[in-house]
């Protein structure tokens, strides 16, 4: 072989060995990531209005609680009402759903949640704000206030303000998360080694 040759195959193959490898720069930033879980558990929801999914993170940006509102244990997706405007309130979903907030809270897989913070869906109602507090959740980070100009919204800012406990909207850096099972990113990405 031309000895030339030789001599530029070497200098490149040194070349890419000594070539900086730098970390990727579009992996998901941690709020990012906890929302999306937030969103991904939603999708768990059989509520045909809303679904909303929560997750509760701690001081070291560990998870240790998702939710999302759904019937209680026991009480079946299928038999229990998800109807609103029905003539008998006994007919109607308010009287019987688990919100996503209280879920998380109960799925807690720590001994408690003092000083964590909890992303939401959606802003929670009166009922999820007394429960909130009471678990020690000290900041709340909402994508959706919406419903937030009725009276049982109005009672949770009311209560969290009293309590100190702080809630701020969250803004997306992207609309779209995709996740994809098939032919996943690292396959087009990985050397050969
Ligand atoms: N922060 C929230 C707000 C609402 N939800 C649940 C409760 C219901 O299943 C649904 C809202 O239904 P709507 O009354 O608007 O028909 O979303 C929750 O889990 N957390
Ligand atoms: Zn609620």
């Amino acid at each position: 072989m031309d000895i030339n040759l030789i001599e530029n195959t070497e200098k490149l193959s040194l070349e890419s060995k000594d070539k900086k490898i730098t970390k990727r720069e579009d992996y998901l930033d941690w709020r990012e990531y906890f929302m999306a879980t937030a969103f991904l558990a939603a999708k768990r929801s059989k509520d045909p209005s809303y679904q909303v999914g929560a997750c509760i993170v701690n001081k070291e940006n560990k998870i240790v609680g998702v939710g999302y509102n759904g019937m209680p244990i026991g009480c079946s997706d299928d038999e229990f009402p998800w109807g609103k405007n029905t003539t008998s309130k006994l007919d109607s979903k308010f009287l019987y759903v688990c919100h996503a907030e209280m879920n998380a809270i109960l799925n807690k897989n720590s001994s408690d949640v003092k000083d964590c913070t909890i992303y939401v869906g959606l802003f929670p109602c009166n009922e999820c704000a007394k429960i909130i507090i009471q678990s020690g959740i000290t900041e709340v980070i909402y994508f959706s206030d919406e419903k937030g100009h009725k009276p049982k919204y109005i009672a949770s800012k009311k209560m969290f303000d009293a309590a100190g406990v702080k809630y701020w909207q969250y803004i997306p850096k992207n609309n779209k998360i995709e996740i994809t099972f098939s032919g996943a990113d690292w396959q087009n990405t990985s050397s050969s080694n």
